[in-house]
């Protein structure tokens, strides 16, 4: 795959009072995992929304792979806790964007998809476990599973290891690394947590507010995000 999976350039976005994004531009090859940094409020959010199309930027260009007929787009949130009364167990909650077959029920292709990717994520002894009942690092599992059960071609996580402790945010970018190394998934990983960035990302980008700053992540200075969050 020569083409980039993802090449945004001279991104501008303003919302009526101010300027959020301005000039960004970005490159994703495939099997690249990128951490993106940055304080508060710099755009973040505002580019995973322009990625995943739901916001239009005013300025700049975003190309998907031309080999893509669409661009499948798994995404991971920030842990949430769900309601105790969550009726779907986490097999069902993992397979709830399986839609290759117009039955009203999973098709054996369907089934064993879903086998696959609840024992990739090593959610099989949990699998019948009310996803209420779960864990907040199961949790966030089962959001991983429910965001490659599709093979995507770009997977976001978007402060997703925000609020676990250190074992289970291990556990998670562990898989994340797993699909990253084996399976050829770009990742997009948005964090506040330095140190795990390091130890999985290979390229970073650090937002400021109105100015960018991408290399290799053995590149990466915490200066300049202390310079950043000083200006
Ligand atoms: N729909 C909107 N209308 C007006 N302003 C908005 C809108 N969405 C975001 N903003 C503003 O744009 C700026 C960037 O917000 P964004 O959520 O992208 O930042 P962020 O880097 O993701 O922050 P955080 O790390 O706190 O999640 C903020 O000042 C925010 O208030």
């Amino acid at each position: 795959m020569s083409e980039p999976v993802l090449a945004i350039k001279n991104l501008t976005v303003s919302f009526p009072d101010h300027l959020v994004l301005n000039d960004l531009s970005l490159q994703l090859n495939q099997g690249d995992f990128l951490s993106v940094v940055g304080q508060n409020g710099v755009g973040k959010t505002t580019l995973i929304r322009v990625i995943l199309r739901q916001l239009a930027p005013q300025h700049g260009k975003i190309k998907y792979h031309p080999e893509f007929k669409r661009m499948k787009i798994g995404y991971v949130p920030q842990f949430r806790n769900i309601d105790e009364e969550y009726p779907l167990s986490i097999r069902d909650f993992v397979g709830l964007n399986l839609h290759d077959s117009r039955l009203p029920w999973l098709s054996k292709k369907e089934r064993q998809k879903l086998d696959k990717i609840i024992k990739q994520t090593n959610l099989e002894t949990i699998q019948n476990t009310p996803l209420g009942d779960a864990s907040g690092g199961e949790k966030q599992k089962a959001y991983l599973a429910q965001a490659l059960i599709n093979d995507p071609d770009l997977l976001i996580l978007d402060e997703s290891t925000a609020s676990l402790d250190n074992v289970r945010k291990f556990e998670l970018l562990d898989l994340v690394k797993e699909f990253n190394e084996h399976q050829g998934v770009t990742v997009l990983f948005i964090t506040h947590d330095i140190e795990l960035a390091k130890d999985y990302a290979h390229e970073y980008l650090l937002m400021r507010h109105g100015n960018y700053q991408s290399g290799p992540i053995a590149q990466f200075k915490e200066s300049d995000l202390e310079e950043a969050e000083h200006a």
